[in-house]
């Protein structure tokens, strides 16, 4: 379930008059999700969804909107908060932050084709494009420093095996990243999994929950989106759907050197990185709500499988499309 905070028909038809929406016809609990309160809300006019924000830092909310509405504006697929007719888009409803957004068309693809794989690719490197020039600022909250300052919590949990594979990796991702130059910046979206997007057959329809958005190195985003999108049952990456997205990735935007050099270790670091935030969820700090947390084992054997086979060779970029705009280039 994924509705913490319920809302009658009254309160959401009286939020909605401060926009140019029109009138409530039918609100909906949206079951997916674990960390918000979502609901469909249809009205005469058109197809929304409404957020309650239930938990982590309600300060952080101005940066993902204003990181949402730049986006947005520069033609990124993305679901931007609507805002009222006073440009206000951060509300509050029932006691909680509340954001209203359109609702994409589609579905989350649970085994992507090489179509929604390039779509991905071709999107996130837009996305990453235009992010280098987004002026707002928030530190990767999930970085090295963060696997540095919690793997600790989870070693007593763990095998003496895997005690060693998480101290070792830690240890190394350090000492390599401390005599490394800086890798190119911009805004991330932090958590781009399959079940962030939306397809509408092979059509990407948007990318949503940017909650975890923040500055940092690209390199990250793009390990994490690998990882999740290109990786087959035994951990082990796909050619096809790994060559299809890095393919579209690259023609928008190419790696740097420094980059290539660190790839395979940010796909480690990035899989570590989910293998250590989901064994803090079952182990440490479980969710209050009656949900089945997401399995640490997929990453510790993604992690593995990186180690033992490294990453795969980077394809060539596919070729862009001369007669589709790029966002950002019209400045
Ligand atoms: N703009 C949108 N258009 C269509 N559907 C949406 C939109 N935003 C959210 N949804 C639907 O609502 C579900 C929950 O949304 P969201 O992922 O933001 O919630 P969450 O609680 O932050 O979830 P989690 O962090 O577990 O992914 C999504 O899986 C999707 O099905
Ligand atoms: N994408 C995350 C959960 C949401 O932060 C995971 O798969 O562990």
């Amino acid at each position: 379930m994924a509705v913490f905070t319920p809302l009658a028909d009254a309160q959401v038809a009286s939020f909605l008059s401060r926009f140019d929406v029109g009138e409530l016809t039918e609100l909906k609990g949206v079951p997916a999700g674990t960390e918000n309160s979502t609901f469909f809300v249809t009205t005469d006019q058109r197809e929304l969804v409404l957020t309650l924000f239930e938990q982590g830092e309600h300060e952080e909310l101005p940066f993902f909107v204003e990181l949402l509405d730049f986006l947005d504006e520069h033609r990124v697929p993305v679901a931007g908060p609507i805002h009222d007719r006073e440009g206000i888009a951060l509300h509050e409803l029932a006691g909680r932050p509340a954001l209203l957004f359109p609702r994409l068309p589609g579905a989350h693809p649970k085994a992507p084709n090489l179509e929604q794989c390039r779509a991905l690719g071709d999107a996130l490197g837009r996305l990453h494009r235009v992010s280098q020039h987004f002026p707002g600022q928030r530190p990767n909250p999930r970085d090295l420093h963060w696997l540095n300052a919690m793997y600790h919590k989870v070693l007593a949990f763990l095998s003496p095996e895997d005690q060693a594979l998480m101290q070792d990796e830690v240890e190394g991702y350090q000492t390599a990243l401390s005599e490394a130059a800086e890798l190119p910046q911009g805004a991330l979206h932090g958590d781009l999994f399959r079940d962030n997007t939306l397809f509408d057959g092979d059509r990407l329809g948007g990318i949503i929950d940017f909650y975890n958005g923040c500055t940092g190195d690209l390199l990250f985003d793009l390990a994490i989106v690998i990882n999740d999108w290109a990786t087959d049952s035994d951990g082990s990456l796909n050619r096809d759907r790994h060559d299809a997205l890095l393919g579209a990735y690259l023609a928008q935007r190419p790696l740097n050197a420094d980059e290539r050099e660190l790839w395979p270790l940010m796909l480690r670091l990035t899989a570590l990185r989910y293998w250590l935030s989901r064994l803090l969820v079952v182990y440490v700090d479980p969710p209050a709500h009656d949900l089945t947390p997401h399995d640490p084992e997929q990453f510790r054997r993604i992690l593995l499988a990186r180690i033992e086979h490294g990453a795969l060779s980077l394809p060539v970029p596919a070729l862009h499309d001369p007669g589709r705009p790029n966002p950002g280039d019209a400045e």
